[in-house]
Parts: C-alpha cells; sequence; structure tokens
C-alpha cells in the first residue's frame, strides 16, 4: 500500500485529473493546520507514491535528498526493467552528437506504459510546479509526451521546440503559442552532451522567455553538459542519472559485472572511448 497526500490551499481546486485519483482511493484522511487542507489518502495502486499540491509544503518535503535519491532509483529501475536502456559493445550506438558508445538510453519507450510513464510525469510535476512556471515547454521530439502530460497535471500552457524552424508553413521553431516575457520550465527526455537541450533553451530565451530550469528524465553527467549549463547561467536538473543507474544495476544484478565496468569506463572519457575501441566517432547529426 502506497499513500498519497494531496495538499491545496483552502480556496484551492483539485484539477480533474487528481479527482479521478481521489475518487479511486481507499481513505481519505482529512485534517487543516487553519491554512491548509490536508488529505492523506491511502493509494492501493502501484507506482503512485504521493503528489504535493501546495507549493509551499512541496518544496520543503521535496528538497529533501533521501525523496529525491529514492525517486532517482525508482526511475533508473524502471529505465532498466522496460528496457529503455540497452548496451551493445559489438556496434556501439552513435548519439546525435557523434559520439560512439556502448549504452543508449531510449526514453522514446516508456510512453508505451501507462503506469511508469505516470511515474516519471508526476515526479516532473512535482519538480515542475515549485518554479510556477507560466509555461511548460517541451523539446522535440522526444520530450513532447512529457511536457503534454506535465503541462495537463499543472494545467498549465504548452510549446515545443522543434530542432530547426519549419521551413515552410508558418515556419516557427517554437509551437504553440507566444511565451515572449514569460516564464518557461523546459522539458527534455535525455542530456548527453547536453547539446540539444541548451539549443531549446536559447530558442526559449531568443523568443523573449525566462528560461526557469531545463529538466531531463536521464543525464549521462558528462562534465560537457554541466559546463555547458553553468556558462549559459541555466538551472538544470534530471530525475535521475548514470551514476544511479549503475548503482541500482548492480545491485539488482540487472546487467552483467563486465558490462558495468565497460559503460563506467565509457562514462568517464566518452570522446575518447569510440576511438580506443575501433569505432571513430562520427559528425554531429544536422
Ligand atoms: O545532449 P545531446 O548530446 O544533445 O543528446 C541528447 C538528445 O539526443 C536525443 O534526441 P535526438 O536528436 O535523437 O532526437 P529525437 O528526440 O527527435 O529522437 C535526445 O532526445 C536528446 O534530445
Ligand atoms: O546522445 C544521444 O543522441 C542519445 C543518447 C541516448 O542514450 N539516448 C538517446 O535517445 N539519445
Amino acid at each position: 500500500m502506497k499513500e498519497l497526500y494531496i495538499l491545496r490551499d483552502t480556496l484551492g481546486q483539485l484539477q480533474d485529473v487528481v479527482l479521478t485519483d481521489v475518487l479511486k482511493a481507499e481513505r481519505i484522511v482529512k485534517s487543516s493546520n487553519g491554512r491548509l487542507t490536508f488529505e492523506k489518502i491511502l493509494w492501493l495502486n502501484d507506482g503512485l507514491d504521493c503528489i504535493f499540491y501546495e507549493r509551499e509544503l512541496a518544496q520543503s518535503q521535496l528538497g529533501r535528498p533521501q525523496d529525491r535519491t529514492r525517486q532517482a532509483r525508482e526511475i533508473a529501475q524502471i529505465l532498466l526493467e522496460k528496457e529503455a536502456v540497452t548496451i551493445n559493445a559489438d556496434e556501439p550506438y552513435i548519439y546525435v552528437s557523434g559520439l560512439r558508445s556502448p549504452i543508449y538510453c531510449d526514453n522514446r519507450r516508456l510512453i508505451f506504459f501507462p503506469n511508469e510513464r505516470r511515474i516519471i510525469s508526476h515526479a516532473f510535476a512535482e519538480r515542475v510546479r515549485s518554479f510556477s512556471p507560466d509555461v511548460i515547454a517541451g523539446t522535440a521530439s522526444s520530450a513532447i509526451p512529457w511536457a503534454t502530460w506535465v503541462a495537463a497535471l499543472l494545467n498549465r500552457p504548452m510549446v515545443y521546440i522543434r530542432k530547426a524552424s519549419k521551413e515552410y508553413g508558418q515556419r516557427r521553431l517554437i509551437e504553440g503559442g507566444d511565451i515572449r516575457g514569460i516564464s518557461v520550465v523546459v522539458l527534455e527526455d535525455l542530456v548527453s552532451t547536453g547539446g540539444s537541450s541548451l539549443n531549446a533553451v536559447n530558442a526559449c530565451r531568443e523568443a523573449g522567455a525566462n528560461v526557469l530550469s531545463m529538466m531531463a528524465i536521464f543525464t549521462y553527467e558528462f562534465q560537457e553538459a554541466a559546463q555547458k549549463f553553468r556558462d549559459a547561467r541555466c538551472h538544470t536538473e534530471a530525475l535521475t542519472n548514470f551514476s544511479t543507474l549503475v548503482q541500482v544495476a548492480a545491485e539488482k544484478q540487472m546487467i552483467r559485472s563486465e558490462k558495468i565496468t565497460m559503460i563506467q569506463e565509457w562514462n568517464t572519457n566518452p570522446q575518447q572511448w569510440g576511438p580506443r575501441h575501433g569505432f571513430p566517432n562520427v559528425s554531429p547529426m544536422s
């Protein structure tokens, strides 16, 4: 049994999607500290730990490192169980940056699994909510569904950012609406070198938006990516990451130890790994 907490201010309305969850809940315990209505729901379904619908409390609760660690481990396990993560050293994958890699994390697969995609979109929503953005932005193409679900959960407008402006029709780079002068959180499915996500952040900035954060499901934790975001003065975070993935895979014996050693070697020096193993890196994909 899991516990779902829904918190709202006394005048607040629960969104439809939450109401559906509430109706399915076994038992609701209500209390109040004067300013907040506090509803504790004993939740029978797997997968959903908690949702916070009050900003102040969300920040204090979600800021606790152990919560983030638990969440990162849970999502890493999903990536492994749903075979989003695959390893192939015989024919290493080519990344959009041109890097060769023995590991690929295909988060596109996650949209196929309703329970897991709910866990991830709720995790995103909890974090995005603490920034109170005007708009949720998704990078094309893989983050469009995540941005859609998060925007629906938070009842916010959504846009998506193309890799390049469309060459016909309205010729837009950002689709959905005008983000000039308003705040945005950008969602991405995955960060390797950070090039794609930073392009999206820059596109939003050039369109006149204030980018509050760029959040991804997964990051390989490359120094190169972290430096790019520092240089761009853009806050960034990920729901889970390479080191957590490796830790969970090792503990639960989901990846054999020699493969773990190999992907760790790749991760410490991704530029060198391909050439050293007879697979030169290639030009970045356009
Ligand atoms: O951090 P980077 O080095 O830029 O790499 C990460 C990017 O690569 C993938 O997108 P891809 O270009 O494969 O496009 P897609 O989302 O349309 O599948 C992924 O979805 C990220 O956007
Ligand atoms: O860098 C990339 O292109 C990339 C790496 C990865 O593991 N998964 C993905 O979708 N893209």
